[in-house]
């Protein structure tokens, strides 16, 4: 069970991402718990202030302190466990299949959704444990972001995913990109599904899906075959690959 307390000035962004599929139900079966909360209950000035001008000149507006710290006070009070704090930037470690594993396994995380041109630095030096980023680009604001990390990392908490076992071979989950799929009907436009899969020999099938993994691999994100732990077979299968595409 894993506790998310998502801070933002947008909460109600959320609501249609998390009420829906899997997420809904992951919620419902209590397999993940979602706390949205508004930054701006924790202004106390009469506009409920939540940025200002920045220090020095320069454009656009930063994120207050105050505001955050309180929202960070209370949720951390009210926390069973002392909450995992993390922060969605573009200055932040980029998120992978390895970190949405690695915090599936906290008690409670709190997400910082920032707007604006960002947040005043004594939020990240005082309460941020982690800052991640999703991707070299800029958005409006951390709660995209916010929403693939609550998806990535419930989908591997056990019994979130119907069928477990498509979590085992998940495209990034072994390490390589995902071998292709097909299904009915069995023939469309002449292209047929390759015979393969229709002889229900499971190794010869396994055997086929690794190799095609292997050669999205090699043929799209090489980068990634360099961090796999491949195998003796796996190395056979390249050898096959390399010889097939004339590399
Ligand atoms: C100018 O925006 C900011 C500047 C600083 C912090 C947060 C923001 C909010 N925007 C974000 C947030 C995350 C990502 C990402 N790549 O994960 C992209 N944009």
């Amino acid at each position: 069970m894993v506790t998310f307390h998502i801070l933002s000035i947008f909460p109600e962004m959320f609501v249609g991402v998390f009420q829906e599929s899997i997420l809904k139900r992951a919620q419902e079966k209590g397999l993940i718990k979602i706390n949205l909360v508004n930054i701006r209950n924790y202004a106390t000035d009469k506009h409920r202030t939540t940025d200002d001008y920045p220090y020095g000149g320069g454009p656009g507006m930063i994120m207050k302190v105050e505001p955050i710290f309180r929202a960070f006070y209370d949720i951390t009070a009210k926390a069973k466990t002392k909450p995992h704090r993390i922060f969605m930037s573009p200055q932040g470690k980029t998120f992978n299949q390895k970190k949405a594993i690695e915090l599936a396994e906290k008690k409670e995380i709190i997400i910082l959704c920032g707007r604006y041109e960002g947040i005043d630095e004594r939020i990240r030096e005082e309460l941020i444990d982690e800052e991640i980023s999703i991707g070299d680009y800029v958005l409006t604001g951390g709660e995209l972001p916010a929403m693939v990390v609550v998806d990535a990392v419930s989908r591997m908490i056990p019994g979130v995913l119907g069928d477990e076992s498509s979590k085992e071979d998940d495209s990034f989950y072994c390490g390589l990109l995902g071998y292709p799929q097909y299904t009915r009907p069995r023939e469309f436009q002449g292209k047929k599904v390759p015979d393969v899969l229709l002889t229900g020999n499971h190794a010869l099938i396994e055997r086929w899906r690794r190799k095609e993994a292997l050669r999205r691999t090699l043929l799209r994100r090489p980068d990634l075959l360099v961090e796999a732990d491949l195998t003796e077979e796996d190395y056979k299968l390249l050898e096959e690959i390399y010889n097939e595409e004339g590399i």
